[in-house]
């Protein structure tokens, strides 16, 4: 049976998408694919938009298009000029993500990383309450994390009670901080323009957009559960944590876990969990069965209605795109 992607995406008058994040002419375009296939897989009712970046490639745009995904081109966000190490040189990039904020089509969003994939259904997470913003308790435990005082005296949110957090010396507990490469959001444009103006005042930090909307959103931040975004060092971490069978979505963010480009030598690579995750990211890519033409071939009538590849083209201000229709690659 054919899968129907509803691309009107309405719930009760609620638009509702998953949404990616794309930047230049890398192999995060695999990541992407790999995950427009894995929510197709999870028979996902909503689409996959992807806000890219001015400098990724036709090519690659062709391919996320060929694969259902929606295409927006988004402009880059420069945080202000600062002497601060990042703990990845490029994650510079990712404060281009609060463009997404401007995406007010959609009542509700589930930002994933392009090093997630998704393995189980999560559309109920769109039903969660307004006026929240979901994701998942970060590991502080990891080396790129030695920057932080957490790191510095073994603390961790994931075990509270193994270290207690000097309060004396260090202040208050630290709030909870969640990693952001997934999170359930309600676009808005008063609370777009405010990111923005705030972050022209908060000097930028090493976890980038990360540190960033930890700050902005502390005050409604919920924590999910951990199978909804399994940060990959948790398994070597916490793993009276983890519940592998039951994760629905895993981020392959642990250094050495893309599975585009694993090789198994770096650190914790060798193990078996990972080498099952990194196997069952590629057996998900490599599926023809799950490329959207294939999925569409049965529903004639829609193919040849909606399944063109759509092209944004700019109509109203920078970064802001709408779609006309453009040749049929099949
Ligand atoms: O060259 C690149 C680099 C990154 N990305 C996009 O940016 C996302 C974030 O980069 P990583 O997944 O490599 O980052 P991590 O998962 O290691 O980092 C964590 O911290 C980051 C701090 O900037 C972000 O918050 C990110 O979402 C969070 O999961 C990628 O998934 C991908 O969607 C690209 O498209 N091209
Ligand atoms: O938030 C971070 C980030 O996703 C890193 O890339 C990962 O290595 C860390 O374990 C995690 O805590
Ligand atoms: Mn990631």
């Amino acid at each position: 049976m054919a899968t129907v992607i509803n691309t009107k995406l309405s719930n009760g008058g609620k638009k509702r998408a998953y949404v990616t994040f794309l930047a230049g002419n890398g192999d995060y375009v695999k990541g992407v694919v790999g995950l427009a296939k894995g929510l197709r897989k999870a028979k996902s009712k909503y689409p996959l938009v992807v806000a890219v970046l001015p400098d990724v490639p036709v090519d690659h745009r062709r391919q996320l298009l060929d694969q259902g995904c929606l295409v927006k081109e988004i402009q880059p966000v420069c945080p202000p000029e600062n002497q601060t190490q990042f703990a990845m040189a490029y994650y510079v990039l990712n404060y281009s993500k609060l463009r997404i904020w401007k995406f007010v089509e959609y009542s509700t969003m589930i930002y994933l990383d392009g090093d997630i994939q998704v393995f189980e259904n999560i559309d109920h997470l769109f039903d969660l309450p307004d006026g929240n913003f979901y994701a998942v308790k970060d590991c502080f435990c990891e080396k790129t994390w030695s920057h932080t005082p957490q790191y510095k005296i073994g603390y961790c949110q994931q075990c509270p009670e193994k270290v207690t957090w000097p309060e004396s010396e260090l202040g208050p507990k630290p709030p909870l901080y969640f990693n952001a490469g997934m999170f359930v959001y309600e676009p808005s444009l008063p609370t777009y323009y405010n990111l923005l103006e705030t972050l022209n005042v908060v000097p930028p930090t090493p976890f980038a957009e990360q540190d960033f909307l930890n700050m902005y959103f502390k005050d409604i931040y919920k924590p999910i559960p951990p199978a909804y975004n399994l940060v990959l060092a948790m398994l070597w971490r916490h793993p009276e944590n983890v519940e592998l069978d039951k994760a629905k979505v895993v981020h392959y963010c642990a250094a050495g876990s893309k599975p585009w480009r694993f090789t198994g030598k770096e650190e914790n690579m060798e193990r078996q969990d990972i080498k099952m995750l990194v196997k069952k990211w590629w057996d998900i890519y490599n599926d023809e069965s799950l490329d959207y033409k294939n999925i569409n071939v049965q529903d004639v009538h829609r193919k040849q209605q909606t399944t063109m590849p759509q092209f944004f083209t700019d109509s109203s201000e920078a970064g802001v795109f709408h779609y006309a229709k453009a040749p049929s690659a099949a």
